[in-house]
């Protein structure tokens, strides 16, 4: 049986570099924004969908954090995380005078990730967001007659026939991307190798109300069990400032007895705990 798994597009872009390392031989479809992934997903239109999570240099990308808990409630089966270098492509008859760039274009997490290269290089020209890396150089291809740089990887470069003028020219060159597996059913289990990395717990904590130590009480349902956390985030409930909740990763999965007892005790203590996936972690090697 082949799968349909959607990705941030169009073709060319990390997600896309992901899904093709990873899913090998299986049918990948392209969404223009990772809202449309997610809801393809919801759907059925496709069975998995492969979204970015978090950066090693720029951190988390929010919007997936935020549709997954606020508005489409997939279940995380996997991680992926794919070695990340960024390039800066011009159209090749720019080539030469590449440092005359009129606006450099790439998604909002790219540009992040290049920002001592830009400030250098290019300081004072424009910077411009696009949906992904892929489709800021296609609209580099698409307008010749403007000088537009984009910022991407060498395979964009290869699908719009761009010149990379200058290679790895993200900040920090531990660059890696987690991105997540989503599927409607929390049940599923890949129908892959074993994982290398391991299995992981993501949870969503909300607090019951305000008081000194909630949070420390939370943490130390896990410290006691040696359950170790290797993530621990704040975002915005969006019911009003100084609202949050907390998504925690734990290592390990969420079977046994440990993991499902610091949910119960949690419970216990008045928090609303939501179990966003227990899954196998990946990580796919520089090529
Ligand atoms: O634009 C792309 O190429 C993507 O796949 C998105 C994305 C992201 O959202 O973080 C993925 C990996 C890189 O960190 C930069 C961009």
């Amino acid at each position: 049986m082949t799968y349909r798994i959607g990705y941030l597009g169009p073709a060319a872009t990390f997600t896309n570099a992901a899904v093709k390392r990873f899913f090998g031989g299986e049918e990948s479809i392209p969404y223009a924004t990772i809202p449309d992934c997610m809801d393809a997903v919801a759907a059925r239109e496709i069975d998995y969908a492969v979204v970015p999570l978090e950066n090693a240099i720029e951190g988390s990308v929010n919007i997936t954090i935020d549709y997954l808990v606020h508005e489409q409630p997939l279940a995380i089966v996997g991680e992926i995380i794919l070695p990340i270098q960024q390039h800066l492509l011009v159209h090749p008859e720019h080539a030469e005078v590449w440092r005359q760039v009129t606006r450099v274009c790439s998604h909002p997490h790219a540009i992040a990730q290049c920002h001592r290269f830009l400030n250098q290089y290019l300081r004072g020209v424009p910077v411009e967001d696009a949906t992904s890396t892929s489709a800021a150089a296609r609209l580099v291809k698409e307008h010749p007659e403007e000088r537009i740089a984009a910022i991407a990887n060498e395979t964009a470069a290869e699908a719009y026939g761009l010149t990379i003028v200058h290679r790895d020219i993200h900040t920090h060159q531990n660059n890696h991307t987690r991105f997540i597996i989503l599927h409607n059913d929390a049940g599923v289990s890949l129908p892959y190798e074993e994982p290398e990395r391991g299995m992981k717990t993501t949870l969503m904590v909300t607090l019951p109300a305000d008081h000194p130590g909630a949070l420390y009480q939370v943490l130390s349902a896990f410290a006691w069990r040696k359950l170790n956390l290797s993530k621990i985030e704040s975002r915005p409930m969006k019911t009003g400032l100084g609202n949050y909740f907390f998504l925690i990763d734990v290592e390990g999965a969420y079977d046994g007895v440990m993991l499902p007892g610091a949910k119960q005790e949690l419970e216990a203590l008045g928090c609303s705990v939501t179990l966003l996936g227990s899954y196998p972690c990946y990580s796919l090697k520089r090529e």
